[in-house]
């Protein structure tokens, strides 16, 4: 599903963020990418769907290999993979129910579909109830819940969040995995960068460890450690 050979990234100004990542994340697991600070985790994970290119090595995604993938194909790939980041990333002028329709207007989804499909996952998130409000008239666990509907809502393959429950508190963050949770249990494929120690250690998931730009461990039903 996601496999990556041999691959480095070096920005622009010079850093090398990660360097000989090898690595084969198959459809349906739930995946932890852990590691200290500035190790190369949201690097990792900005490849996979294509927001950085890697330098070197080969990435392929469904089957795609990502050099050979053509721009105008990159939205056609975007569609098969929900982003869901920190902080939320939702649109402020547009409601709840805007928001994750224009996820699927922008696909060319047909509008009798489009309410269906819109109301499924507000569903699934429990914010039917919300639908016509505004993201600053929510919560953050409830806005980091928009941002999932919207990332499911084209029933993407994978799901990859960068530090999902950063923003919010202990019990809101648990909320937030068990969606993540179901989704999987879906038969979604979920990689998630995470700081969250307590949740990594009970959720008991595959764990791919980061550290100085490579993969220092790679657990299925793994730990967190030792980082803050
Ligand atoms: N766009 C960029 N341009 C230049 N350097 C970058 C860029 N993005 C990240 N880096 C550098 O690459 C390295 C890895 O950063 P990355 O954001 O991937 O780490 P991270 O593990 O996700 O960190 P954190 O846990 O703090 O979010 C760091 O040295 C960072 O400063």
């Amino acid at each position: 599903m996601i496999e990556m050979q041999d691959v480095k990234k070096t920005y622009p100004n010079g850093v090398t963020a990660i360097s000989g990542i090898d690595v084969m994340i198959h459809a349906g697991e739930f995946v932890y990418v852990v590691g200290p600070s500035g190790a190369g985790k949201s690097t990792f994970i900005k490849m996979m769907y294509r927001e950085e290119k890697p330098t070197n090595g080969k990435i392929t995604i469904n089957g795609v290999n990502l050099e050979k993938l053509k721009e105008k194909r990159v939205p056609h790939l975007r569609r098969d993979i929900g982003v869901v980041f920190q902080d939320f990333k939702l649109l402020t002028t547009l409601t709840v129910y805007e928001n994750i329709a224009f996820a699927l207007e922008v696909t060319g989804e047909h509008p009798r579909h489009i309410k269906k499909k819109v109301l499924d996952v507000l569903d699934l998130v429990q914010l039917k109830h919300k639908a016509r409000h505004f993201p600053n008239e929510l919560s953050g666990g409830e806005q980091q819940r928009v941002s999932i509907a919207r990332s499911i809502v084209n029933n993407p393959a994978v799901v990859i969040a960068d530090e999902p429950t950063g923003n919010l508190d202990p019990d809101t963050s648990w909320d937030i995995m068990n969606i993540f949770e179901e989704i999987n249990n879906r038969g979604t494929t979920v990689v998630m960068a995470t700081h969250n120690r307590e949740i990594v250690n009970t959720m008991k998931k595959r764990v791919i460890a980061i550290e100085g730009g490579k993969i220092v461990r790679d657990q299925a039903r793994g730990e967190y450690g030792l980082y803050d």
